[in-house]
């Protein structure tokens, strides 16, 4: 890992990154189509190289014509209305639907109000179409527990095509039934609370490492590509066993390319960013393969243990029962999925706790009382422990706090296998549904005066009711990494708060949702080192 040691000013936004990339990309991709009139035959100009197609535009015509009909008709076949009673709102165009729509309020970080907007419009159920998928919309407290726990064969999981493109067909988010069990199963096993237990030690280590060298002689920090870098790090540890060095920068590039491309249309044309993304994907896989090739070896000549790290718990998994045991697609595959849905989450989170701290000063002094006293308890060397994250009762309420305000995940989507009726309205087979969970966390029947930021929602004897604090989901698929994500959470507020003061530079710090929360300046923070030494 690179130490920019004379910089003062660490952590490149990314986003600011993309854009020059997408800057390249428009020129890369200044493509002009124009018509041959003397030889009646259509060539493509990029820039100053002619390819003639050896096609006449007569058969081009008829060609297209003949698809934009073909298009029409399946899309008329798939949302027509006959005798059914389908939810209210529109589909909008063939193929395109609302998804330029969304893909716009997302930029600009209205999507929650879009949503809200079409709630107030058309009620609690409403359809629109995105890349050409008719989509029903329902939220609340209900509608959640009815998608959570939906019989698998009526809704099963599907993710956005550019998401199932990247992870691979056999991720645990594609997975339905007793697939869906086995590979969930075997993921579990790795990340539930016993198993953590044994890793707060190298969540410390990797977040004590990542303060020195991007915090520690830094004047100024960009909290959001740097705490992408903290969160990358804790998994390319525990995830891969892959420690600092060439393999983990390797890794780091790879994966950063590969989830440009989350959000975007899924064309795969050499310049789109849907390509690279692809590109990138199948070299991880590779490097995957190589890990599990070479974690295999090591298991069988008995100098790695099958705790070592999650790849090689998953190979391990199924050593005495091969009913249990995934195949090394699915191991690559959810790897992957793993890793994007547990990478930009905690991220965000972290972004989100900082920028409150740099703010709410009530919240600040609360929490600081609970880390001092944690803090004069140990030597400085002192690794934290589980025992010492259980008393960090009230961080953890704040986070929870945190995330019912800004939830890292807008919602998700199932796809409908079989058709149903929901309140009154046909859901065909072929549509997919989405929750949001904004709509459920703002409502204030369930959260009272739902925009005030109230950690003590969260402390409360009788918790909150299931399916109404959704920022992990709910059901069979209920977010298995929620247990990881508050230990990384913890220990690196923790550290920040008793090593570091800082204060928020900006006036202005537009979010983006890519489909995650961007702060598109990166977050830019002030920062100064507390008194403490730091031994390590
Ligand atoms: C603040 C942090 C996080 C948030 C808010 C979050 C949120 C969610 C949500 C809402 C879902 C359910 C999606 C659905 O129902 O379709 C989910 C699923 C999932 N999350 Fe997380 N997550 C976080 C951190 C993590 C971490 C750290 C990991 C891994 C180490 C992880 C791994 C997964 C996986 C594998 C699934 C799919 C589960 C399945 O399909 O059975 N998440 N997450």
């Amino acid at each position: 890992m690179q130490r920019t040691t004379n910089s003062r000013y660490h952590g490149q936004p990314e986003t600011l990154e993309n854009e020059r990339i997408n800057r390249k990309e428009c020129r890369v991709s200044n493509v002009t189509t124009r018509t041959d009139r003397a030889t009646n035959r259509t060539a493509v100009c990029h820039h100053s190289s002619k390819i003639s197609l050896g096609v006449s535009t007569m058969d081009l015509t008829i060609c297209l014509t003949f698809c934009l009909l073909l298009v029409s008709f399946l899309y008329l076949a798939l949302t027509r209305k006959g005798s059914k009673n389908l939810p209210p709102g529109s589909l909008g165009f063939p193929l395109i639907g609302q998804s330029f729509e969304l893909l716009r309020v997302m930029q600009t970080n209205k999507a929650e109000q879009w949503l809200q907007e079409r709630s107030r419009k058309y009620g609690p159920v409403s359809k629109f179409s995105l890349l050409g998928t008719p989509t029903v919309f329902i939220h609340g407290h209900s509608a959640n527990k009815f998608i959570f726990t939906c019989d698998a064969n009526v809704l099963g999981n599907q993710q956005p095509a550019p998401f199932r493109k990247i992870c691979g067909e056999r991720n645990i988010m594609e997975l339905t039934g007793d697939d869906h069990k086995r590979v969930r199963g075997a993921i579990v096993s790795f990340l539930k609370p016993e198993m953590l237990k044994q890793y707060v030690g190298k969540m410390d280590e990797e977040v004590r490492d990542y303060l020195e060298m991007y915090w520690h002689g830094a004047q100024k920090v960009m909290v959001m590509p740097l705490m992408k870098t903290l969160t990358f790090n804790i998994m390319s540890s525990l995830l891969f066993g892959i420690e600092q060095g060439e393999r983990r920068n390797n890794l780091l590039e790879l994966i950063r390319s590969m989830m440009n491309a989350l959000s975007s249309l899924p064309i795969n044309l050499p310049f789109t960013r849907f390509h690279h993304s692809l590109k990138a994907s199948a070299k991880l896989r590779t490097l995957i393969q190589d890990l599990i090739n070479e974690r295999r070896a090591a298991l069988e000549q008995g100098i790695a243990i099958p705790n070592r790290d999650f790849i090689t718990c998953l190979i391990s998994i199924g050593k005495n029962d091969p009913s249990i045991c995934m195949s090394d697609e699915e191991i690559i595959d959810s790897t992957i999925a793993v890793m994007i849905a547990g990478h930009d989450t905690s991220s965000v989170l972290l972004t989100f706790l900082v920028k409150l701290l740099g703010t709410d000063q009530s919240v600040y002094a609360n929490i600081m009382r609970e880390h001092e006293e944690i803090a004069k308890s140990k030597t400085l060397e002192e690794l934290l422990t589980w025992d010492d994250l259980a008393k960090m009762k009230y961080t953890w309420s704040v986070a929870m706090e945190t995330l019912r305000m800004n939830p890292p995940l807008l919602g998700s989507f199932r796809k409908v296998l079989k058709e149903f009726q929901y309140e009154g309205y046909t859901i065909p087979k072929g549509w997919q549904v989405i929750w949001a969970t904004n709509m459920t966390h703002m409502d204030e029947r369930i959260f009272p005066d739902p925009t005030k930021f109230d950690p003590s929602r969260f402390e409360k004897q009788t918790p909150i009711p299931p399916y109404c604090f959704v920022a992990f989901g709910g059901g069979p698929r209920i977010c298995p990494g929620n247990e990881f994500a508050r230990i990384e959470t913890l220990v690196t507020i923790h550290y920040l708060v008793t090593r570091f003061r800082w204060k928020l530079c900006y006036s202005d710090n537009p979010i983006s949702r890519m489909p995650f929360p961007v702060f598109r300046n990166g977050m830019p923070i002030e920062i100064e080192p507390k008194d403490t030494v730091r031994i390590h």
